[in-house]
């Protein structure tokens, strides 16, 4: 029987999302632990080990992080995985209007996560990445920007499609299908 998995994260929405979308199926049990970890700075990748790597000086066991960047293409990238500092200074409107003078408002929300089976094993990153618009903020507001990332091919926001739509769609969705088939496949090969 192998150790459950500690999903650590400040943030009860992400908690919520994951254990939605991995279902009852999962090979793995998942605890989740509330630490507010730092925010780091550094590219997604190095990010997302760094946070792997402290959370789990934390944790006695394998344990699991996420780190979610929103990137703007017109401006390089930016806020990138400083997103959350723009958002709470910012707001939805202001996060909008930041691309004003610019004719692209492509964006591309990216989830990380990292995971590691103890402090000193190397962290594993599984990614997805979800294409969208930044738009004027519409629906309602319970999940940071979601009411301004409107996914590619679709009329609503991530805040106005049902949660089951954003699920199934989203970047959180995508990286959590990579860590879906890397214990599948573990999985397989214990039996
Ligand atoms: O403790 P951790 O897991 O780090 O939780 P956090 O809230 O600090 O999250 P991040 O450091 O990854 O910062 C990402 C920011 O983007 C927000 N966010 C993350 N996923 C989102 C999603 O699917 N839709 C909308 N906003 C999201 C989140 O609320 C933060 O403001
Ligand atoms: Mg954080």
């Amino acid at each position: 029987m192998s150790k459950p998995i500690t999903f650590v994260t400040g943030n009860a929405k992400k908690l919520e999302e994951l254990v939605a979308i991995l279902g009852p199926t999962f090979p793995r049990t998942i605890v989740s632990k509330k630490i507010d970890l730092p925010e780091l700075q550094g590219e997604i990748d190095e990010i997302a080990i760094k946070k792997c790597k402290e959370a789990a000086r934390h944790v006695n066991g394998p344990v699991l992080v996420e780190d979610t960047s929103l990137c703007f293409n017109a401006l390089e990238g930016l806020p990138g995985p400083y997103i959350k500092w723009f958002l709470e200074k910012l707001k939805p409107e202001g996060l909008c209007r930041l691309l004003e003078g610019w004719e692209d408002k492509s964006a591309q929300a990216i989830c990380t996560f990292g995971y590691c089976e103890d402090a000193d094993a190397e962290p594993q990153l599984f990614k997805g990445i979800t294409d969208g618009d930044i738009v004027s903020p519409r629906g309602p507001r319970a999940f940071g920007w979601d009411p301004v990332f409107q996914p590619k091919g679709y009329d609503k926001t991530y805040a106005e499609l049902p949660k089951a739509e954003k699920n199934t769609i989203s970047h959180r969705y995508r990286a959590l299908a990579q860590l879906q088939q890397h214990f599948d496949k573990l999985d397989k090969l214990e039996k």
